[in-house]
């Protein structure tokens, strides 16, 4: 499979390139300051400093020319050397990226061999789906969690509207694959404290169709975020909030609570997850006991419901009772039905 060879390379092979200096390091360098990308804008990178310490400063900075090729993404742990005062008109110059411990991925669509970060270093996506108006698609649901767990992230379901339909249907649905599932309404702002305590201390990635409720949710856990809600102007999307990339906002501290309250990344340029970079075995190490009764498959077995002689249904066949084996038959259903969404358009 066709990758981007630089990204590829940095994730999976860190040694090749290491956390040690390179020889060629200006010694400038070692008194390089780490910050976090926040946001990206044509070349133009704002990073936080000093995250939640007494010197926390927003900065602005540009990629040292050495960095290459090497993408930098909202997220991305980075050295930055030159002014990093973050007074007005100062840039800094990004030295490092830091070796990621997740990266969000996508490929356009599912015959694209070239895929994209979106969002280093996350623990958490949630996706965020309206229960009517629109009407939820399980399709997009299933994509979304199988880039998630391709990256190593949990997933959070978050159903809006809660007042005009029951979540039940989507609960029973995705409860089975290990997803959180978090209800919410505009009128109720006990449901948005609910999910802000599935956020706290995390770093999250929101993703949602237009229209279902994701900027209302942005607002009421940061207030001072100013996303955009609600259509404006259906011809020219005039007054709309015009950003495509994604940033990182910072929930707010709970009075005398944390130091890190956790961040929220807000991916507007995201409307669906292109799966042709995601391998069947890396979705399955998402799936314990499915991963381990696995073991026992024959070689290259696709564990798909027409592969001969796959271990999970043998893995279901032999539970012990009835209820083990109707808990088991609901967990390599829905496994299976992500599975599938690799290859669905949606
Ligand atoms: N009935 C109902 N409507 C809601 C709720 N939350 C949001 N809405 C409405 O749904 C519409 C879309 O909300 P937004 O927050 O703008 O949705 P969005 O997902 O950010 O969509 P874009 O702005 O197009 O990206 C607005 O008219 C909101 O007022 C809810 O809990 N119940
Ligand atoms: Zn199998």
């Amino acid at each position: 499979m066709a990758r981007d060879r630089d990204e590829h390379d940095r994730f999976t092979r860190p040694s090749k390139h290491g956390s040690r200096p390179r020889s060629k390091q200006r010694p400038e360098h070692a008194d390089a300051v780490a910050a976090m990308v926040t946001g990206v804008d044509r070349g133009r990178y704002t990073l936080v400093v000093d995250d939640g310490g007494p010197d926390e400063r927003e900065i602005l900075a540009m990629k040292a020319r050495e960095l290459g090729r090497t993408r930098t993404v909202v997220g991305d742990r980075v050295d930055v050397v030159g002014d990093t005062s973050g007074d007005d008109g100062s840039l800094a110059r990004i030295v490092r990226v830091q070796e990621r411990t997740s990266v969000l991925r996508r490929t356009a669509d599912d015959t694209d061999p070239y895929e994209r970060i979106v969002v280093a270093n996350a623990d958490q996506l949630v996706v965020v789906t309206a229960l009517a108006q629109p009407e939820p698609r399980t399709g997009m649901i299933d994509r979304c969690v199988v880039a998630a767990y391709d990256a190593g992230m949990d997933v959070l379901l978050c159903l809006t509207k809660a007042d005009l339909a029951s979540p039940d249907e989507l609960r029973d649905l995705y409860e089975p694959l290990g997803v959180e599932v978090v209800v919410t309404r505009r009128d109720d702002p006990a449901s948005a404290e609910e999910v802000r305590r599935h956020l706290q201390d995390r770093t999250s990635v929101l993703v949602g169709h237009s229209g279902v409720g994701k900027s209302t949710l942005i607002n009421a856990l940061v207030p001072d975020a100013r996303r955009a809600t609600g259509v404006v102007n259906d011809v020219t999307g005039r007054g709309r909030h015009t950003s495509t990339s994604a940033v990182a906002l910072r929930l707010p501290r709970s009075p005398g609570g944390h130091e890190h309250a956790g961040w929220v990344v807000d991916t507007p340029g995201v409307r669906s997850f292109g799966l042709a970079h995601v391998e069947t075995d890396r979705l399955l190490h998402a799936f314990e006991d499915l991963d381990e009764a696995a073991q026992e498959c024959p070689r290259g077995c696709t564990h798909a419901a027409d592969a001969p002689d796959c271990a999970l249904d043998d893995w279901v066949a032999a539970a012990a009772d009835d209820e083990t084996r109707a808990t088991r038959t609901v967990r390599l259903v829905s496994f299976r039905r992500l599975l599938g969404s690799r290859t669905a358009t949606v």
